[in-house]
């Protein structure tokens, strides 16, 4: 069983179907992606397994436990999307505030709070109010205070949304530092290249529904193409080819070819200098997250109309 697990989680808000039998099981030491398009249902599903939102019907359990069960809470960091924190406090007493909630006694909760703000690169920044933070420092501090409980399961709602592009490299970084502790996180974020660089294992939804799921690399070994540079090819040797490959374009010294295993490439690379041609570049293109995840929300919107 799982770390995290949704068992046909489905909420329905009015006549509006938020999630539709939503089944996943993420392991402890992963780092999971969710991703859809907006309003596709990912807050609703996370704040279901925060125990946030109570299903209408399944159910959502973490670390063992029903998520509408409190004490499930205790093993969890939670960075929501949209927070405000109190502006009025420095950023070390809210932090304090956040270690003691989560059950920390005063010296280790001064201790971790001086240890988050370090991790998150404000460490300077400690005795500031909250309310002087820019947006990037807001966003690090919330994801301080998501870690300072040392949870075991970190749900991440766009953690890198305001960062510059170092403040997304650190939070990487950070990530995989605490997969290497053997945290498990559960990230939603809409930069698909930074999720490709971070999760094991994604999960896309669409109108409330799980439309693919799986490892990365299985995502991503989907059928690739090929460009290839080249002279020499007559229209014999062309029309034998469009017999065994499916060749996409053929554009004055551009072929393009779709394959559907990488091994097609170097039988046709043979045959292509078997039969004459010479070879300038070859390219093979992988999918992209981007693709798969444009091509499933398109599929998806030609289906329901
Ligand atoms: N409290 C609510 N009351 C009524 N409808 C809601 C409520 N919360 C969400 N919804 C609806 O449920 C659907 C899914 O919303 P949700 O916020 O879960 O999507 P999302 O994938 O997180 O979107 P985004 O990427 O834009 O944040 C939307 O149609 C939304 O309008």
């Amino acid at each position: 069983m799982g770390i995290i697990e949704a068992r046909n989680l489905t909420k329905v808000y009015g006549r509006q179907v938020a999630c539709r039998e939503i089944c996943l099981s993420v392991e402890e030491g992963q780092i999971f992606g969710l991703l859809g398009p907006n309003g596709a249902g990912k807050s609703t599903l996370v704040k279901m397994l925060l125990g946030l939102v109570h299903p209408t019907s399944g159910e959502a359990r973490v670390a063992g436990r029903s998520s509408l069960d409190p004490r499930s809470r205790r093993e969890v960091g939670f960075l929501p999307e949209n927070f405000r924190f109190h502006g009025w406090l420095k950023g070390q007493e809210l932090l304090i505030f956040h270690a003691r909630l989560a059950g920390l006694g005063v010296e280790d909760a001064w201790r971790r709070a001086d240890e988050v703000l370090e991790l998150v690169g404000l460490a300077g920044d400690g005795r500031k109010l909250v309310a002087n933070y820019s947006k990037g420092m807001q966003q690090r501090l919330g994801l301080a205070a998501a870690l300072v409980g040392d949870p075991r399961v970190v749900f991440l709602d766009e953690p890198t949304s305001a960062l510059d592009p170092l403040g997304r490299r650190r939070v990487r970084e950070i990530l995989l530092m605490l997969k290497r502790a053997g945290k498990t996180i559960f990230l939603n974020s809409h930069l698909l290249s930074e999720v490709e660089q971070v999760c094991d294992r994604v999960a896309i939804i669409n109108r409330g529904a799980v439309v693919a799921e799986g490892r990365l690399t299985d995502l991503l070994a989907g059928p690739r193409e090929v460009s290839v540079t080249l002279t020499g090819l007559e229209r014999e040797l062309l029309e034998e080819l469009q017999q065994r490959f499916s060749i996409l374009e053929l554009k004055g010294d551009h072929l393009r070819v779709a394959v559907g295993d990488r091994e097609e490439i170097p039988t046709l690379v043979a045959r292509l200098v078997a039969g004459g041609c010479r070879i300038y570049e070859l390219t093979p293109h992988h999918n992209s997250l981007e693709e798969i995840f444009v091509n499933l929300v398109r599929e998806g919107e030609q289906t329901c109309g």
